[in-house]
């Protein structure tokens, strides 16, 4: 290791001045070392190892309310940490127990327009990783693309199209510390199988089955809501929902080998017609968060318990 990067060799020797080009650009990112000081930090506030972790999209920090026993640290009082800055997303870490199960909660993430780069927008999730986190429920408020998808809604994501990264940003970029995982993780099987299957029992347990659906998210980097055309054209890639999150979460959690379910709460119909006058408002987003939290609250709670009741550590096949 050189400064917390791995000795990078290069036709079997390592390269100083690379290391120090690299360091340049990238010195300033969370190294392996300094997310062990964020971790120390909640370790001796928390009592328990959380083995899940639940990241609450825009007006549902709410999921948090179900954790039993819960102790809250507010992102602001922990070393390293970002701080929320969008309406919605309190800006704590809540730890407790959910369905039993030592969870913790994100109440409020880290979006790309709030100004963090993605790398910063992951950073608590190598945090999980490293509290012994090892599967990731993901939730985000997102615009309905499909024709068939209605408010209040909830998508299971089954596969995304990272938008960002088609541009090269993506917050794996920089050199790879290989203790949270490989240079090129596959990405193909990013979405639990299993857990989705589990999700879509639930939900017709539940009797809310005809408002569940699975599907394509994809992310923008926002802050602004998207044109007609641009919305037009991601429904032709196949997109069945559109958001500003998710995405680089699912693969940071991915490259450091969690168990990754998420899904989307409808919270507006994508407008698609240079006809239709109404507008997408972030205020609109968060009511429906809060008109939909009971089922989500619900939905979370009997999931995680048939996830670790069925044993499920992986969706992937052959596995
Ligand atoms: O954090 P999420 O992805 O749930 O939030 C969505 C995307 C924007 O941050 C915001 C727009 O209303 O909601
Ligand atoms: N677009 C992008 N992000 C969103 C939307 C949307 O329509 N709704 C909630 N988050």
């Amino acid at each position: 290791m050189v400064n917390g990067y791995p000795n990078i060799k290069i036709n079997g020797t390592t390269n100083g001045h690379i290391h120090k080009a690299l360091e340049t650009e990238y010195g300033h990112r969370y190294t392996y070392e300094l997310l062990l000081e964020t971790v120390h930090y909640i370790r001796n506030r928390v009592s328990f190892t959380p083995v899940v972790g639940v990241i609450c999209g825009s007006g549902l920090g709410s999921l948090a309310d179900c954790l039993v026993n819960p102790i809250e640290i507010p992102y602001s009082t922990i070393p390293h940490f970002p701080t929320s800055t969008v309406k919605g997303h309190v800006g704590s870490l809540v730890f407790g127990h959910l369905s039993g199960l030592p969870t913790v909660c994100m109440k409020g993430r880290f979006h790309y327009y709030e100004g963090y780069p993605l790398w910063k927008c992951c950073m608590p999730i190598r945090v999980m990783k490293l509290l012994g986190v090892s599967h990731l429920i993901i939730t985000n408020a997102a615009g309905g693309l499909n024709p068939s998808y209605k408010v209040g809604d909830i998508m299971l994501v089954k596969d995304h199209i990272n938008i960002m990264g088609f541009a090269g940003n993506n917050p794996l970029q920089g050199p790879n510390d290989e203790r949270f995982g490989p240079r090129f993780p596959p990405m193909n099987q990013a979405y639990n199988r299993d857990i989705i299957q589990l999700a879509k029992k639930v939900g017709e347990d539940m009797g809310v089955e005809n408002r569940i659906h699975e599907g394509v998210y994809t992310c923008l980097g926002g802050p602004n809501f998207e044109t007609v055309a641009e919305l037009n054209m991601l429904k032709m890639l196949g997109a069945d929902a559109v958001g500003m999150s998710t995405v680089h979460e699912v693969i940071t959690a991915n490259h450091c080998d969690m168990e990754v379910f998420a899904f989307s709460l409808i919270t507006n119909e994508c407008v698609v017609q240079y006809e239709a006058n109404n507008e997408p408002n972030h205020e609109e987003v968060i009511d429906v968060g809060k008109q939909r939290e009971g089922l989500l609250k619900q939905l979370v709670s009997e999931l995680l318990k048939r996830v670790f009741e069925n044993g499920i550590t992986s969706g992937k096949i052959g596995k």
